[in-house]
């Protein structure tokens, strides 16, 4: 006796192959032909019987070839020229079969019945037995009835749920049972008796809806192509969307035996689990595009994302986020927990200048049950602004904003609000808020204090001989001699056209007012080089003083101009205290420039 020992095989576990040769070698004394595949369908090993079984194997089989080769070389020997062209489909379907085949079946191969058996074998693959049912074996079912008078006589078959239908050598039906008349629509098994199944297949289809049409055809060729080689199941298409599959058997005798299985069930049940799988992977494949363009939207947002789960981990950070707290990638690819960012951040100095209490917060994981939003000012000037929101079940998202542009802006325009555009010295609103509060300080029994009031004299033919430019450039470097004449601390300011103003601190008698405003004009006497020009300016300076002069922001200013304008009366370069009960000569409010 003589087994094909192959090399070491490919894919299959050794040990196990070792374990199954000699069986194989045994089988062929039971003249039982024996083939086995790795799961990959690649051959390991056969026996002699094989050989004999399928002669156009010999001397061609190798171990490792593809099962594809071996259903080559076998339809290629039992196509006719017509059928050769379908060959590929044969090998397809015969793939197929080996994978899914289950039940035995029974096909004629070289002047044989050959009953071949298929199952899977675990660690290895599967293997394929093949017994020669002409050769006399087991009883089959067809020798159990030598007449078909025995089965038309006898009801036992009709109470089976399947259909039974039994051929003669010339493939016309000689008898069927009644489940059989009953899934084909036949009148009676008589109808049937004579006829080939092609025949009854259509009868069967006689009323059905134009609609119905495909599915007939391709009955029909299902037919065609498995009623030629009878042994392995096939499935047909019946109306009303029935389906029966077709189980042939061979008798030594010639006949056929065939089973016909109802299975419009189970072929729904396949059908609804196709379209639950289909679309199981459809929402599958959606959410795959849904993922990719919420990750694609999160890594191309300008605001950064940190979301942070249950556990504390940081779930997601996209790069912006990364970008404006300035974490490194390789940190936020791992997975971290939200403790060793704030504890990277931390050794980052992110948080050097927050608060005690804030810090504390931080050190105990940094998270809070409720929304928050608040501004972290960054070591590098930026300000961010976080807000931080609380997921259902645990965990946060985080947003991360960059406004220090919008801050800077803000602060620019609150600057441009106080302050005047030409002289950037504070503006008249600005003087007065400072005024209001030294009013309220000195209330409270701080040091009184003084308000000049001073407005540039002759400045209009200035304007008018050399133009309002150099009219621009004389205001500028009278507000700078002013603001280098204050004392650090004391208010200058420009009420607008040629007047000024300035808010003297700590002010302990009239002297020391008088001594400013003295300081203030000879400070703007000296003359200025403007353009190829030498000008002088003087000035004439009220002042008022807290509380003489009155004891609110308003009153003060208009005696410190009206004390001004006495000044100006007087002449050029003259500076008038308020005295109590002077008349008001000119109200604040009135246009000076
Ligand atoms: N160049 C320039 N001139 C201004 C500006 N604002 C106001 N003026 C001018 O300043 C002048 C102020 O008028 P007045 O106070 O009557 O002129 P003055 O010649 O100083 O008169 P007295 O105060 O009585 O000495 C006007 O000619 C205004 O047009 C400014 O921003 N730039």
């Amino acid at each position: 006796m003589s087994v094909d020992l192959q090399p070491a095989p490919l894919r299959a576990a050794a040990a196990a192959l070792d374990l199954l040769r000699p069986l194989v070698e045994a089988l062929d004394g039971l003249g039982i032909a024996c083939c086995l595949f790795d799961t990959a369908d690649a051959t390991l090993l056969w026996n002699r019987s094989f050989l004999q079984f399928f002669p156009e194997h010999a001397g061609a089989i190798q171990v490792g070839e593809p099962y594809a080769h071996n259903l080559r070389r076998f339809y290629e020997k039992r196509l006719d020229d017509l059928e050769k062209p379908a060959i590929e489909r044969y090998i397809a379907e015969g793939i197929a079969r080996h994978q899914a085949q289950q039940q035995p079946f029974v096909f004629s191969h070289g002047g044989r019945q050959l009953r071949v058996a298929s199952l899977p074998l675990p660690g290895v693959g599967r293997i394929r037995l093949w017994r020669d049912e002409s050769a006399g074996g087991p009883a089959s079912m067809a020798r159990c009835f030598t007449d078909v008078a025995d089965l038309d006589g006898t009801a036992l078959f009709d109470h089976v749920a399947d259909g039974f239908m039994v051929t003669d050598p010339d493939h016309c039906i000689a008898w069927v049972n009644e489940p059989f008349v009953h899934l084909y629509g036949l009148v009676d098994r008589a109808a049937a008796r004579g006829l080939r199944f092609e025949a009854v297949y259509r009868l069967a289809w006689s009323g059905a809806a134009p609609q119905e049409h495909p599915l007939f055809e391709q009955g029909l060729v299902v037919l065609e192509e498995n009623l030629r080689f009878a042994g392995a199941p096939f499935e047909v298409p019946l109306p009303q969307a029935r389906w029966s599959r077709v189980v042939a058997q061979h008798g030594p005798d010639g006949r056929g035996y065939f089973a016909h299985v109802d299975i419009t069930v189970l072929k729904r049940q396949q059908q609804q689990l196709l379209a639950a799988e289909r679309r199981a992977r459809e929402s599958e494949t959606l959410l795959r595009q849904k993922s990719a363009l919420l990750e694609a939207t999160l890594e191309r947002m300008e605001q950064g994302i940190m979301m942070v789960n249950a556990q504390r981990v940081v779930e997601v950070c996209n790069r912006r986020a990364m970008q404006l707290l300035d974490l490194p990638e390789d940190l936020m690819a791992s997975r971290p927990s939200f403790q060793s960012v704030l504890d990277y951040q931390m050794a980052q100095g992110e948080f050097d200048h927050t608060p005690a209490d804030v810090l504390d917060f931080i050190r105990e994981g940094g998270i809070l049950g409720v929304s928050q939003r608040y501004e972290r000012p960054r070591p590098d000037g930026r300000v961010i602004e976080i807000f931080s929101v609380p997921i259902e079940g645990g965990g946060v998202v985080r947003t991360y904003t960059d406004i220090s542009d919008r801050r800077r802006s803000e602060a620019r325009i609150r600057h441009l609000a106080r302050h005047d555009g030409l002289t950037a010295l504070v503006n008249r609103d600005a003087f007065l808020e400072s005024l209001t509060e030294a009013v309220h300080v000195a209330r409270l029994g701080a040091a009184p204090f003084a308000v000049h009031y001073i407005d540039i004299d002759n400045f209009k033919p200035i304007n008018d001989r050399f133009g309002h430019a150099v009219g621009d450039q004389v205001l500028v470097m009278v507000a700078d001699r002013m603001r280098q004449t204050a004392k650090d601390g004391e208010v200058v300011a420009r009420l607008g056209g040629d007047e000024f103003a300035v808010l003297q601190y700590r002010v302990g008698n009239e002297q020391s007012a008088r001594s400013l405003a003295d300081r203030l004009l000879a400070a703007l006497a000296p003359p200025m080089e403007v353009e190829g020009h030498r000008l002088t300016v003087g000035a004439s300076i009220g002042i008022a003083l807290y509380p003489e002069a009155g004891d609110d922001a308003d009153l003060l200013m208009r005696h410190a101009d009206s004390a001004m304008y006495v000044a100006k009366v007087q002449g050029a370069a003259s500076v008038q205290l308020y005295a109590r009960g002077a008349p008001v000569l000119r109200s604040s409010a009135s246009p000076s420039g």
